[in-house]
């Protein structure tokens, strides 16, 4: 029997997850989406042939609903589906912070959740999807979130109770390095580089450093001090890094970034 999945919100994860299910084999004519406005369903249907419906026809019609608006609007959209979700679908939640009680509570009785964290490299098959259980999913439907969130990148199932600490490292992961990218860019200008060549030194330099901790089985620190000579160049960079405190800072970073995954769990806006 074909399984239908919807994407319900289809938005920035929406849509990277919906390409990467069609690159890797889904049939788009098994595959609903939900936008809040038309032209963007519209969009949607013509760059990858899936249907748009409305999210109570996608609550009827799918065998697996993923939930992908921002937590903010999570309530808003359970109100609308909770009285349409037959408590034999799957309900697979994207959304940073909210617990797999608050679905469970405004369910159907016993109906399967499970909680999924994963990032923008979805975009490119390279994402880090995070997967935890409610109390009624089983180890089938969390082979099946595997199957699905596995179209786009790496998979590891987790204790939801991790959930926040991997949404404050590998969910807004990305960004960090994009941040760290720029701020090297602006370096480069300033030690008097064009800023595209600046640009492609530093990203081809971060997409080498990321493969040799892909591949290379090496520990970082062992990585880093390959690279730092003695009495050489970047000893000096690395003291600055220290004096500035920047190991500090990105513990602080992350902690900040686990505890709004928190609090987002009771409803902050
Ligand atoms: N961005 C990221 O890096 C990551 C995000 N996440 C999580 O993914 C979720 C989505 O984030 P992101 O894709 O960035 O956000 P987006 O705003 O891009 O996507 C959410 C989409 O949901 C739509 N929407 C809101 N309410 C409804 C509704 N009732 N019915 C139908 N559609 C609706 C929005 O419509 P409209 O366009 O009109 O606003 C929007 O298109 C969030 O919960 C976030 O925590 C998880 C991992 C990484
Ligand atoms: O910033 C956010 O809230 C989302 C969740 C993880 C990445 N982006």
């Amino acid at each position: 029997m074909t399984q239908k999945v919807a994407v319900l919100g289809t938005g920035k994860i929406g849509e990277a997850l919906l390409s990467g299910m069609i690159r890797a084999g889904w049939a788009p004519a098994d595959l609903l989406v939900t936008a809040r406005r038309p032209e963007r369903a519209q969009e949607l249907q013509e760059r990858h042939g899936v249907t748009p419906v409305t999210n109570q026809e996608a609550a009827k019609t799918a065998d697996t609903l993923i939930l992908t608006v921002k937590p903010q609007d999570m309530g808003t959209l359970l109100d609308e589906l909770a009285p349409h979700v037959p408590a034999d679908r799957l309900v697979i939640s994207g959304a940073a912070g909210i617990p797999t009680s608050f679905f469970e509570e405004r369910l159907a009785q016993r109906t399967p959740v499970v909680r999924v964290m994963t990032n923008t490299p979805a975009l490119v098959d390279e994402a880090m999807s995070v997967i935890s259980a409610g109390s009624h999913a089983t180890a089938a439907h969390l082979a099946h979130a595997e199957e699905i969130f596995g179209a786009v990148g790496k998979t590891l199932r987790v204790p939801e109770s991790q959930q926040d600490a991997c949404t404050a490292l590998s969910g807004s992961g990305p960004a960090y390095f994009f941040y760290l990218v720029e701020a090297m860019t602006d370096a480069g200008i300033l030690l008097g580089l064009p800023r595209d060549k600046a640009h492609d030194l530093i990203v081809q330099s971060a997409i080498g450093a990321a493969v040799m901790l892909r591949d290379s089985g090496e520990h970082p620190v062992k990585l880093r001090e390959n690279v730092t000579s003695p009495a050489g160049t970047t000893i000096n960079a690395i003291r600055e890094l220290e004096n500035h405190g920047v190991r500090a800072a990105l513990i602080a970073a992350l902690e900040a970034a686990r505890d709004r995954s928190r609090a987002l769990a009771s409803g902050n806006s």
